[in-house]
């Protein structure tokens, strides 16, 4: 048990609030744009308006009793909720819930010909096929002659400011990918990071991904470095079941990837055909477990994703979202000790995740003060600033 006191679960119940401004524009905005980017027919259209009046204005509804995944939203808190505003139940509750309903509105579990069609893939693929996405497969070409430590801590790197490729953050607040970051992290544990994974290791990587294309990228480099210089023997990439949270990568958009970085010249391509024949021989495999999309913090996980994840030598976990679950949505004291509230984590876990909510850990007193002096609370929420935490 953690040693620290806990801290009230965030909630979008406060106006002018980041968790509320999610649930009042941004899923609004989410709503219009998936609309827009699609021929949907008029029941799909009638779904999408129903969705957008019941999630700013209604309250979370039960699902219908034919429902295939009733049983999995029962445990997971459907019916202590059902009759609450949006606003008042946890707000990674409501998140999570709203883009299973988004995706129900416009037929993706619905046997027919909309069935498994992704709302979000034509932005999903007009950054992944994006002239960026070039420019940075094309500059590991620059890196390929460098001693392989050096070529680890770039692509360390470069996995965890891919979590800036965030398609939900952007559509809401396009000046987003313009801001200038802060290029020192507000926690960085990266010694602590190589030191779990030494050369000759032979243990197994677990990485919880995030955000297709410009974040799974450099996330499948990494793994492919981990691979190629012996850090690790086996990787395994935990990926979303279905569209989640806009750009959350599911098995689709990790084939994409991997047809992108196969498809590319130079050194991009040899890293791609590592991870080909790595899927092929089993040293690489994904999952895609439905807790992945599940509305609660992963001290909930069920026993049999806690058995898997404590035989790993280390857990990635990536991203913003992964973040909030790993520590816990709650509006913890900044100090809080990351190692506290992390301690029922199976294993060794690393987090990198560039700062898109209110919640963080692990800082030090001067860090936070000299945060809250140049920028108020904004460096929370920004995406400018990031951070590597590890519980070992
Ligand atoms: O893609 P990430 O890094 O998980 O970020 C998810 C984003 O969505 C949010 O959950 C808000 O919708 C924030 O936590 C963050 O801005």
């Amino acid at each position: 048990m953690p040693a620290t006191p806990s801290a009230p679960v965030l909630l979008a119940d406060e106006p002018g609030s980041f968790p509320h401004s999610v649930l009042a524009e941004r899923h609004p905005a989410i709503i219009r744009q998936v609309r827009e980017a699609f021929p949907y027919g008029p029941a799909q259209h009638r779904a999408l308006d129903a969705l957008l009046a019941n999630c700013t204005k209604g309250v979370i509804e039960p699902l219908p009793t034919d429902a295939p995944d009733q049983d999995r939203w029962t445990a997971w808190g459907l019916p202590e909720y059902t009759g609450r505003s949006w606003f008042d139940v946890p707000w990674l509750w409501s998140e999570s819930w709203f883009y299973r309903q988004l995706l129900d509105a416009v037929g993706y579990f619905t046997p027919g010909p909309w069935q498994g069609i992704d709302p979000f893939r034509p932005f999903k693929l007009a950054e992944l096929d994006g002239p960026e996405t070039d420019e940075e497969l094309a500059a590991l070409d620059d890196l390929a002659n460098k001693p392989a430590d050096e070529r680890g801590r770039a692509l360390l790197h470069g996995s965890l400011w891919g979590n800036r490729a965030d398609l939900g953050f952007r559509l809401s607040d396009a000046s987003a990918a313009d801001a200038e970051v802060a290029p020192a992290l507000v926690a960085d544990d990266s010694e602590a990071f190589w030191s779990l994974l030494p050369p000759a290791g032979a243990g197994t990587l677990h990485l919880i991904a995030d955000n297709a294309g410009r974040e799974l990228i450099p996330d499948l480099l990494l793994i492919a470095h981990l691979l190629d210089e012996g850090h690790v023997r086996r990787a395994v990439l935990h990926l979303k079941p279905y569209p989640y949270y806009v750009s959350d990568a599911t098995t689709a958009d990790f084939v994409d990837a991997l047809r992108k970085l196969t498809g590319a010249s130079g050194a991009a391509a040899g890293y791609g055909r590592t991870l080909w024949s790595a899927t092929a021989d089993g040293t690489l495999t994904v999952r895609a477990h439905p807790f992945a999309a599940a509305p609660l913090p992963f001290s909930e996980m069920p026993d049999d994703l806690r058995a898997e994840l404590a035989t790993a030598e280390l857990t990635v976990v990536k991203g913003d979202l992964n973040y909030r679950r790993l520590v816990g949505d709650r509006r913890w004291p900044p100090t809080t000790p990351f190692q506290d509230v992390t301690a029922y984590f199976p294993g060794p876990a690393a987090a990198l995740r560039t700062l898109k909510s209110d919640v963080i850990t692990g800082l030090d007193a001067d860090t936070e003060t000299a945060l809250v002096a140049a920028e108020g609370q904004r460096w929370r929420t920004g995406g400018t600033h990031a951070l590597l935490q590890v519980r070992v």
